[in-house]
């Protein structure tokens, strides 16, 4: 609608014959989920954000990765080489004789590690290490922790290099 302004014609806008309904305040009830039927219940609010699922285990006490750089650094033999020296010819033969909890030894990117030192430290717990005992395990490693600096961690485990075959 326009009405004569002297010369110039404007608009005007009349206010609506209804007051507007009073809107809801919460995003709660302004959100719908209109994926399927609609019903009288509001949806559930979707999280912005999963916390992913852990499986850490808890630790004993005295069995943090504190105390795992402590005893890496005390000198103590964590070998199990008995001062011999780094071998080069480790067969993943001889690697599958080393899967007890007594005696375990893991391949990690071609470097043999006597793990059996770090099965109570492991933060992902014992029993799920074992799963590498006398076994390569590279790409167990690779697919709960790429981050994990194992070279650093287990450096005073090394008990040698698989045998290039
Ligand atoms: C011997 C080499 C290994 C070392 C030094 C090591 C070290 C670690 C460390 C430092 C963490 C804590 C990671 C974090 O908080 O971000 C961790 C967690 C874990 N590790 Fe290992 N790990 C080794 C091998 C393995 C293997 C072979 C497996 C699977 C069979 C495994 C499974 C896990 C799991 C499931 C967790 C818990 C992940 C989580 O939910 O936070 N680890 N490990």
């Amino acid at each position: 609608m326009a009405e004569d302004g002297g010369g110039f014609s404007f608009p005007v806008l009349h206010p609506p014959s209804e007051p507007p309904k009073k809107m809801p305040l919460t995003a709660f009830s302004t959100v719908t989920d209109r994926s399927g039927p609609q019903s009288s219940t509001p949806a559930a609010p979707v999280p912005l954000y999963e916390k992913p699922a852990r499986s850490k285990v808890p630790l004993e006490k005295g069995y943090t990765q504190v105390d795992w750089l402590r005893l890496a650094k005390s000198g103590a033999d964590l070998t199990g080489r008995d001062g011999q020296p780094l071998r080069r010819d480790i067969s993943l033969a001889e690697v599958r004789q080393h899967a007890s909890a007594e005696d375990a030894w893991m391949v990690l990117r071609g470097k043999v590690y006597n793990i059996g030192p770090y099965l109570r430290f492991h933060p992902g717990g014992a029993a799920v290490l074992m799963k590498a005992a006398g076994k390569d395990g590279t790409a167990l490693f690779q697919k709960y922790h790429p981050w994990v600096n194992a070279d650093a961690l287990l450096e005073k485990c090394l008990v040698g290099l698989l045998a290039q075959e």
